[in-house]
């Protein structure tokens, strides 16, 4: 067997065992623990419920990883402000939401708060219960700065855990962030039992409407078509492990949305994402009708039978503008 030739024009990566915080000890981060502990580094998993505190579990480590819901990030990085952070450690950030106080994402706002630390997104096709089980992925890890990039790909890359770099962290960032919007949609597609045709067209349209966005708010195009974008989008609308879908799938049972978040018990950022996109899209003035329609509907505005009506009795147009 031929030997990869791109491997030999990449530069040596450091091996050597690093101590790592994650921040959040949920199913993602008890995942990503699994993954750098499997590469032998060193893991204080930080849970605000037990465990060693928070200025413990970041003592003296190498790199920083927060995998907190959205709801959580605000509040563990005050407190994290008042500790002594070690000086200029990267910090990764693995949480798909939208902050619905200023309507940033997770990275602009770790970078806001700690702007002498170099901010790396780590975003891709990954349910953590596949991830667990020890099956293969692929992720992105995302920066400006591409050497704190590196560092984050050969902490947690492995034989069961391809990791990318990328050089686009706000498009990485959106595009799963913004794909769990459609996951919802997709669980209301599939729930209604709508068909092969109806799904594929739900969720090529959708990559239109998210390129759309998030090409606006600074992401690039290519990105959305990456394993961040598509290759997220896929996974999470396809896959009753996908909590956003489930979400979907549960009001096209006629569940209410309490109904169907009490079941799940766990962490669905489509829901507050939806809201946030929604208000970002009016404030901007940019198209998303699939969004819109899973907004009415989690708001309990229209049913998940006239949302499918509204969609299909859109002005006709064209696929593509000509530019
Ligand atoms: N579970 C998955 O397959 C994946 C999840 N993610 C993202 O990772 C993030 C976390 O998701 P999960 O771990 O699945 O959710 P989870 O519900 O299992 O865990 C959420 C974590 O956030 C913490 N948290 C919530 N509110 C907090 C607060 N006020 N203060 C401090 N900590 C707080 C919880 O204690 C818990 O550790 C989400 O943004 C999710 O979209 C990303 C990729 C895969
Ligand atoms: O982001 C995910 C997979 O990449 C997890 O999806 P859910 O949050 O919908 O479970």
């Amino acid at each position: 067997m031929t030997q990869d030739s791109t491997s030999l024009s990449q530069p040596p990566v450091p091996h050597q065992p690093l101590t790592l915080a994650i921040l959040g000890a949920g199913a993602w981060g008890s995942a990503l623990a699994q993954l750098a502990r499997y590469n032998g580094h060193t893991v204080n998993l930080w849970s605000r419920r037990f465990g060693n505190s928070l200025e413990e579990s970041i003592n003296a480590v190498d790199v920083l990883v927060s995998a907190i819901s959205m709801r959580g990030v605000a509040v563990t990085a005050q407190q994290l402000q008042t500790l002594k952070l070690p000086e200029k450690i990267p910090i990764v950030t693995a949480t798909k939401g939208l902050d619905p106080d200023s309507t940033r994402t997770p990275s602009q706002l770790w970078g806001n708060w700690f702007p002498q630390h170099p901010i790396v997104v780590l975003s891709g096709p990954n349910l953590s219960a596949e991830i667990e089980q020890g099956l293969p992925a692929a992720t992105v890890v995302a920066s400006e700065n591409l050497e704190a990039a590196k560092i984050v790909q050969t902490v947690f890359a492995s034989n069961r855990f391809r990791v990318y770099t990328s050089s686009d962290p706000m498009g990485t960032e959106l595009g799963g962030t913004l794909k769990n919007v459609i996951a919802i949609a997709a669980g209301v597609c599939d729930g209604l039992q709508l068909g092969t045709n109806a799904k594929s067209a739900l969720l090529t349209r959708a990559l239109t409407e998210i390129i759309r966005i998030g090409t606006h708010l600074g992401g690039k195009t290519e990105t959305f078509f990456g394993l961040s974008g598509l290759g997220d989008m896929l996974t999470t609308c396809n896959s009753a492990l996908s909590r956003n879908y489930r979400v979907g799938y549960g009001l096209a049972e006629g569940k209410s949305l309490e109904q169907v978040l009490t079941e799940l018990g766990s962490t669905a950022e489509g829901v507050n994402t939806t809201n946030v996109l929604i208000e970002i899209a009016h404030r901007e003035r940019i198209p998303v009708p699939i969004s819109w329609q899973v907004y009415q509907l989690l708001n309990h505005q229209i049913t998940p039978q006239k949302a499918v009506e509204a969609l299909m009795e859109r002005d006709l147009k064209p696929e593509f503008y000509d530019r």
